[in-house]
């Protein structure tokens, strides 16, 4: 085990525990105001919880007793915000950790060209960060971080500023450096996980509602936020007669992905919105399930139009958009076969940290 936090912070009402093994990347994903970027502050050491512990390789950062300044963690914090110094070259930049802590001036020269060789910058050493585009500064950024040789590795939201077309780029490169890492990556992005991550965290409200291998997590979600990034429609309910039955009566037929539920036993349903058939009428003489709901919005979703009805959506024509004369407010049918609907068991909401 590499990384063990447990934080409560009490005027953001966040507690929340962590741990990340060596070599491991974890993805934390949540909504605006979860308190993901808590965490960080917690574990970077910008910020003391009012309850908790940070323990990095059995050394104790941030205790009842101890504290360790954030620049002798071990640990560095790359944000959105390259946050380069504006008067230093790219080198100079990548240079200074090193020459800080100690690294005479030609070795560390020589290790910051290696890494901004290593994410693909090293013709752009000499330049300020004024001449750079946005992604080349979010690489230097990452030489930088790289370069002070760090046992954890903490990225937030290292690609939400950034131009749509330079991510993929980007995330190649972070695919190759933090490999064999200990990384926590904050995230809104389903890519970002499913490509960096081994394993996701989901943080809603404050507290750590899912967590589990990536593949799992986003084809299995237990939380309606990782249902909503992974692209699936959820309904969580009891298991009745082959049907997935929510509180409010919303009633899913489906079929269990491994041993047949209890009755009763708490449930998740996922379908996915390319799965939905949109009606004006219920079609009559059907096994499938019929779901009456009102448009609340509709939107460009590949070449089809994504129909939004409330935490539901369906992925029809444009076509069959415009015959079916769909706008918000329209009382509409969602139809969907119950061999499209995956059925598990609801592991109901973690405990959060003591
Ligand atoms: N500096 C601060 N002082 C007081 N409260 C804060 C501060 N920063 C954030 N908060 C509050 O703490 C809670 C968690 O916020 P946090 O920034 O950790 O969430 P987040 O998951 O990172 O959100 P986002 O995705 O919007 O960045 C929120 O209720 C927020 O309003």
């Amino acid at each position: 085990m590499s990384l063990r936090m447990e934080a409560r912070v009490l005027d953001r009402d966040v507690d929340v525990a962590l741990e990340v093994g060596d070599g491991e990347t974890v993805a934390v994903l949540g909504p605006n105001g979860a308190g993901k970027s808590t965490l960080l502050a917690v574990v970077a050491g910008l910020l003391r919880p009012d309850a908790g512990r940070v323990e990095l390789d059995g050394r104790e950062l941030t205790g009842p007793r101890a504290w360790v300044a954030p620049h002798d963690r071990r640990v560095a914090l790359l944000a959105q915000d390259p946050l380069l110094f504006p008067h230093l070259s790219a080198l100079e930049n990548v240079a200074f950790g090193p020459r800080s802590a100690g690294t005479r001036r030609t070795a560390a020269r020589t290790a910051a060209q290696d890494w901004l060789d290593e994410v693909g910058v090293g013709e752009l050493a000499d330049r300020r960060p004024g001449q750079l585009s946005g992604g080349q500064a979010q690489r230097v950024a990452v030489a930088r971080a790289l370069a002070a040789e760090p046992r954890v590795l903490l990225l937030d939201e290292p690609m939400a500023a950034l131009d749509v077309a330079v991510r993929p780029a980007l995330r190649q490169v972070l695919r190759r450096v933090l490999a064999g890492r200990s990384v926590v990556l904050v995230t809104h992005d389903v890519l970002d996980a499913l490509l960096l991550a081994d394993r996701v965290v989901v943080v809603e409200g404050g507290r750590v509602v899912e967590e589990g291998p990536t593949d799992a997590v986003l084809t299995r979600p237990q939380s309606a936020f990782a249902a909503r990034v992974a692209g699936l429609n959820m309904v969580t309910g009891t298991w009745r007669d082959g049907a997935v039955v929510a509180a409010d009566g919303t009633t899913v037929a489906g079929l269990a992905d491994g041993p047949a539920p209890a009755p009763d036993e708490p449930v998740v349903a996922v379908f996915r919105p390319s799965a939905v058939s949109v009606f004006r009428d219920a079609p009559g003489g059907s096994p499938r399930t019929s779901l009456a709901v009102r448009v609340t919005e509709l939107e460009p979703h590949g070449d089809q139009v994504r129909v939004h009805a409330g935490h539901l959506a369906a992925d029809i024509t444009v076509h069959a958009a415009a015959d079916l004369d769909l706008a918000p407010g329209s009382d509409v049918v969602f139809v969907v076969k119950a061999s499209e609907v995956t059925v598990y068991g609801n592991a109901g909401p973690l405990e959060s940290a003591p």
